[in-house]
């Protein structure tokens, strides 16, 4: 069964609900949710938000095809023709701001605003977590791979461990965005134009019967992009000395070699003393790559150890996100449409972590003027004044209010840009230098001690007071009515 359609990539209970409104006549009430995560991944102190260009084109193409109406109509909900001709003609026209892609986000901001009636906001929003939480997990990921490997050069290596198609391509993407300088994915390559690079695998060197048999035929194919790798039998008695020789034939014919590739083994020991017999027989411009499993902190160890790699090949720890699977982006109703009126809303938990700030919501990140480094992220309603730069501003810390800070002199940027309004296209989307380049400038914006791996510092999220006001006079509405008992 092939599907271009993604209007069923929802959840049934999205579909239930609209039916549901749909037949209580209410599924046209507007509605504002926003998309946010409550915790930072890998103990991180950023996350860097992706997904922006797969919802655009999502909600671009959104529609019911036939063949989903056919399917919907066999469901034992047994929806109404009617509610299916609806679908029929069901197209998003409500409208989306969003975080752009490449920044650096915190927990507890709306990332994305979605405003519309309840059936469409309902909808999408399996469609957006899904896009969102994902490429938003890998782009983080991997930017702290980028951090430790500095000027190195990073490749991507995952599609053979990815789960699946959709999260190998755009987890290439989302590792280009956060600093990767290649992929070995060839769509990903076609699609986003992300530089592809490839060495060659085992299977090249075994299917000879002699490594340096191999390493030649290899080369000779493609004499200009020839990285051998050099551990199928022995890396310093056999792989390295036979990629030496092959390099030293190329030199003959005008040509340099790349590198050779480590994959297996002591990284350290070996590339040390590849290194020295490359160096020695004068082929120090021969670069170094090493794979195997690596991640941000045996790439760390390892640079710790003085191995000498120009080049990291990086898989499965990147594409799968391998010490936190899931990033639990989640999207919540803030506003609610009662009497023609559009009125905040709250939902109430246990855990004060999880209680929601209701109402729709503006963020801005607010830069000192003189040192031009983000200070904290501000939270307000749209209809409050934005922070004036040369005013004063309060931010207080929305879960310990008492805990304060005024600050003076900064620069406040608002966030959440247009994407969609009324149904309609309105952003341009950046191309992905573009993106990159963006996310390189937001690296900038921040003091290092917000970025490192280990122990950041917490960066200030903070509440406007009418938003926190708004919130604790929700919450005692809620809560009156068991004080009384
Ligand atoms: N000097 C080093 N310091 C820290 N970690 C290292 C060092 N050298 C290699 N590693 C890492 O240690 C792990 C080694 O894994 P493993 O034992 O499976 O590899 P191997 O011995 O090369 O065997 P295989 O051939 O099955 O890959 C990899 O994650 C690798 O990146
Ligand atoms: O280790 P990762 O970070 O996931 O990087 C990708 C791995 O995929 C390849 O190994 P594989 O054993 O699949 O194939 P090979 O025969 O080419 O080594 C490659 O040699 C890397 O080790
Ligand atoms: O090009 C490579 O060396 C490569 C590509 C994918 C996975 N492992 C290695």
């Amino acid at each position: 069964m092939q599907t271009n359609s993604l209007a069923l990539h929802t959840d049934k209970y999205q579909i239930n609900m609209i039916y549901a409104h749909w037949m209580n006549g209410t599924h046209l009430r507007k509605a504002v949710f926003e998309a946010y995560f409550r915790k930072l991944p890998f103990g991180n102190g950023y996350a860097v938000f992706a997904g922006l260009e797969r919802i655009v084109s999502y909600i671009n193409n959104l529609h019911f095809t036939e063949q989903d109406l056919a399917y919907l109509a066999k469901q034992e909900e047994n929806y109404k023709p009617e509610f299916l001709d609806l679908l029929r003609s069901f197209k998003f026209h409500g409208s989306i701001h969003s975080m752009r892609e490449g920044a650096l986000v915190f927990p507890n901001e709306p990332l994305i605003r979605v405003e519309g009636n309840i059936m469409e906001t309902q909808l999408i929003e399996t469609a957006i977590l899904n896009f969102m939480n994902y490429q938003t997990l890998i782009a983080t990921k991997a930017s702290r791979i980028k951090q430790v490997a500095e000027q190195d050069v990073l490749l991507e290596f995952g599609t053979r461990r990815a789960q699946e198609a959709d999260a190998a391509v755009w987890g290439a993407r989302a590792s280009y965005i956060s600093g990767f300088d290649a992929t070995s994915n060839m769509l990903a390559g076609e699609l986003f134009g992300i530089p592809t690079k490839g060495t060659h695998a085992h299977s090249w060197v075994q299917l000879f019967d002699n490594e340096q048999e191999a390493f030649e035929m290899y080369a000779k194919a493609m004499p200009d992009q020839v990285t051998l790798l050099v551990d199928t039998f022995d890396t310093l008695k056999s792989g390295v000395p036979h990629a030496i020789q092959t390099a030293k034939h190329l030199e003959s014919i005008g040509k340099r070699m790349v590198g050779i590739r480590l994959d297996s083994g002591d990284l350290a020991y070996l590339s040390i003393q590849a290194r020295k017999m490359l160096d020695e027989a004068g082929l120090d411009y021969v670069k170094i790559v090493a794979s195997n499993d690596l991640d941000e902190n045996t790439i760390f160890n390892l640079k710790a150890q003085g191995a000498k790699i120009d080049i990291w090949g990086v898989g499965t720890q990147l594409i799968t996100a391998a010490d936190q699977p899931a990033l639990g982006g989640v999207y919540k109703l803030v506003e609610r449409e009662k009497d023609g009126k559009m009125e905040p809303t709250i939902k109430i938990s246990g855990n004060p972590e999880k209680v929601t700030t209701p109402g729709k919501k503006e963020v801005y990140r607010i830069i000192s003027s003189g040192s031009n480094k983000a200070i904290a992220d501000y939270i307000n309603l749209p209809h409050e004044e934005n922070p004036k730069a040369g005013g004063k501003l309060k931010l207080i810390n929305p879960l310990h209010p008492y805990l304060q800070k005024t600050v003076k002199h900064f620069n406040a940027v608002k966030l959440l840009e247009p994407i969609f309004v009324e149904g309609k296209l309105v952003y341009e989307l950046p191309t992905l230098e573009q993106i990159r380049d963006y996310h390189k400038e937001q690296m900038q914006l921040f003091w290092p001690e917000y970025l490192r791996k280990l122990n950041p510092e917490i960066y200030r999220v903070s509440l406007s007071q009418e938003t926190l006001d708004m919130k604790q006079k929700l919450l005692e509405a809620y809560l009156e009515p068991d004080l009384e008992e």
